[in-house]
């Protein structure tokens, strides 16, 4: 695989990381990238994380052979129907969104004749912070991408996407919508909607105990994610709602289980909760 020019539409954390590492693998001979925030293409520039930049987002896709949807979900539809007059027949589209059945339904409704080009992707990489300053290459090694390629999609457009994302040091794998929905929801969306809902709530005591300054590690690892960026979470949170619901409901019946249990002093109950989420972390991070 070799890219003539690659294009960057929002280069920001994952878009940012992206074109480093895929310059640093040597497979693409021309990155361009877009946006909105001019201070921030400059830097781009200035990084050497993009060779061009352009506010406009017709002239970023003109003779782009791929280009990369990287922008916030909130985004993803007007792009699709910004980009669509002006993308060469041959382009592949792809993704990074942290959702996809919005995604997906947005390619639907806006990319029309392109959508046969279109992949889906998702990389389940990144850190709590936003912008190209906080991208790098490394990002992606050893991390899994999720492709959720649709009916319509063109197998050699899902294989150069596969490629792109292996010359990152990322494994690929294939899934459908849906299921992707679902498990995201319980393994990342979930953990940043109680990270969040936690930390507003100790906030909300601060002024009167001083609680933040006797929170030891445990809360620093349990809430590092309630750091990224509230925008991007509000727009994953109402992209994958119905998916985010359901598994919120799951965890809410669980935690009322848990505080009957601490409520009526029911030790084997809550030593049994307890083992059983130590040996499934243990084996997760083993
Ligand atoms: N932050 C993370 O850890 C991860 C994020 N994602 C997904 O990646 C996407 C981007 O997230 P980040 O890189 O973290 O955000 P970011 O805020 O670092 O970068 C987004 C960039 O898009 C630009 N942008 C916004 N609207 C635009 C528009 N209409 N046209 C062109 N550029 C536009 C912004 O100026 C910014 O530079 C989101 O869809 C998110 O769900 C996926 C995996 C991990
Ligand atoms: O900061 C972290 O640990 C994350 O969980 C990053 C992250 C955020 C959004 C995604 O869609 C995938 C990964």
């Amino acid at each position: 695989m070799f890219i003539q020019r690659l294009a960057i539409l929002g280069v920001g954390l994952i878009g940012g990381s992206l074109a480093r590492a895929l310059k640093r693998a040597q497979v693409c001979a021309e990155v361009i990238g877009c946006g909105r925030q001019l201070d921030n293409l400059q830097e781009a520039l200035r990084l050497g994380v993009i060779d061009h930049y352009t506010t406009d987002i017709a002239e970023a896709v003109r003779d782009a052979d791929v280009v990369v949807v990287a922008v916030p979900l909130g985004q993803m539809a007007s792009v699709f129907s910004s980009i669509r007059p002006a993308l060469a027949p041959h382009a592949i589209i792809t993704d990074v969104g942290s959702a996809k059945a919005s995604v997906v339904e947005e390619a639907y409704q806006h990319l029309g004749e392109h959508l046969g080009r279109f992949v889906p992707a998702h990389p389940i990489a990144g850190t709590e912070k936003s912008g190209v300053a906080a991208s790098f290459a490394s990002l992606f090694e050893n991390r899994r991408v999720i492709l959720t390629p649709l009916a319509e999609t063109d197998p050699q457009a899902t294989a150069l996407v596969t490629q792109l994302w292996q010359h990152t040091g990322a494994e690929v794998v294939n899934m459908s919508v849906e299921h992707h929905d679902e498990v995201l929801a319980a393994t990342s969306h979930l953990p940043h909607v109680l990270a969040y809902s936690l930390v507003d709530t100790l906030a909300q005591m601060e002024d009167r105990r001083e609680i933040f300054r006797f929170a030891a590690g445990g809360f620093r690892d349990f809430t590092r994610i309630a750091s990224s960026d509230p925008k991007m979470w509000h727009d994953i949170c109402l992209a994958n709602r119905s998916a985010i619901l359901h598994v919120l409901a799951q965890f809410n019946a669980d935690l009322a289980e848990l505080a009957d249990a601490i409520e009526h002093g029911d030790s084997a109950h809550i030593l049994s909760i307890f083992s059983r989420a130590k040996m499934a972390r243990d084996k997760f991070s083993g």
